[in-house]
């Protein structure tokens, strides 16, 4: 049995879709290894019967690793002391919307929970945003929590990060573990910028081991951004398995360390607050290539962007300011 002490982890939303495919592997190692994990599940009231259940089940796995299990709808207790909170709970989009359709929808939950997590969580809290639109959400996060320092506020773009991943080593016939050094830039949104221009497959860049330019254009890209659409019109409900995988990769990768052995120099897709890197105004959650040492994150810095590059990256942090500008005229930051 370990004796380290247990890693506080609050999950929000954790009675919905990827709270049922996050929760399991959050205990079971996939995040923290052999290190005991408390689970603190917070939910609207009306679905903390469900989540009821899903703490049965929880119990159920006899996991070794699981060190305890709080429920509850008020965030302040919930919060209280975490390390690590995953902020999944927000309304998801259904088909014919952008995920911009929900900023009002779900500002208000952000706010409250930036505020909580101000005043009750741990001093090394850090703070993964999953529920959409991601990036916004960690803005007014952030922006509500003014003790917590702005650097430990992260959304989700590993999702987007792993679909690009996937998509260009089944285009080059390599496996997933061939292909380095990917990044997502910009918004988890349809205007993000998967960039081929800096990624390997094995030793080579990865646009030159593609060796078509039109389908990097026309085909690769399209198919990252849009792959969110894509599930929800496959589906019927937007992506869940995945993004739970995603949620955790991102956490253990900021927590523990990215690169593996022989890949010390790899780097993983993070949207954080911009130091004004890449022409990124300062303070927009944007996502960047970043390499994570000990809980903390560095954005890579000196990558040289093409025309295109500068282009796709511009158009998609407009569209950042965008909502930002939006959020701010409703007060929410
Ligand atoms: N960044 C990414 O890559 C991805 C983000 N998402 C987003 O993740 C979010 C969650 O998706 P699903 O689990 O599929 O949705 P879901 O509707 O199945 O579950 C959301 C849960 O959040 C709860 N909730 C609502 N307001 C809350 C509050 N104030 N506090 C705590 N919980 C609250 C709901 O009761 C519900 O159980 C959505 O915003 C979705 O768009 C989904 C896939 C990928
Ligand atoms: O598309 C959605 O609304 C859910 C999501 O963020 C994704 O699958 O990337």
């Amino acid at each position: 049995m370990s004796q380290q002490s247990p890693l506080k982890v609050a999950v929000t939303g954790a009675a919905g879709q990827i709270g049922y495919n996050l929760l399991f592997r959050l205990v079971s190692g996939a995040l923290a290894g052999d290190r005991p994990v408390e689970l603190r599940l917070l939910e609207i009231e009306p679905a903390l019967k469900s989540l009821e259940g899903v703490v049965m089940e929880l119990d159920d796995c006899a996991f070794p690793t699981l060190a305890g299990v709080e429920i509850g709808s008020d965030a302040e207790k919930v919060f209280d002391g975490v390390n690590l909170a995953l902020l999944v709970g927000a309304r998801p989009r259904g088909p014919g919307m952008e995920r911009g359709d929900l900023l009002e929808a779900n500002g208000a939950i952000f706010t409250a929970q930036g505020k909580a997590l101000n005043a009750v969580a741990a001093d090394d809290v850090r703070i993964g945003v999953t529920g959409n639109p991601a990036n916004t959400n960690a803005l007014i996060a952030m922006r509500n929590a003014p003790d917590v320092p702005a650097s430990r506020f992260s959304a989700l773009t590993r999702l987007d990060h792993n679909r690009a991943i996937a998509q260009v080593a089944s285009k080059v016939g390599v496996p997933v573990t061939e292909v380095s050094r990917m990044t997502i830039w910009g918004n988890h949104s349809s205007t993000q910028y998967p960039d081929l221009f800096h990624a390997r497959v094995g030793d080579r860049s990865a646009a030159e081991a593609v060796g078509d330019d039109a389908w990097i254009v026309d085909d690769f890209i399209p198919t990252v951004a849009k792959r969110g659409a894509a599930i929800i019109e496959a589906r019927g409900s937007s992506s869940a398995a995945s993004a739970a995988s995603a949620t955790i990769d991102a956490a253990r990768d900021w927590l523990f360390g990215t690169g593996s052995p022989g890949r010390e120099d790899d780097w993983v897709s993070m949207a954080v607050a911009s130091p004004g890197a890449y022409g990124v105004p300062e303070g927009l959650i944007s996502s960047f290539p970043v390499r994570c040492t000990d809980g903390d994150w560095e954005i890579v810095e000196g990558l040289d962007l093409n025309d295109l590059s500068r282009e796709r990256i511009d158009a998609s942090v407009a569209e950042l300011v965008e909502e930002r500008d939006a959020v701010q005229a409703l007060g929410l930051i």
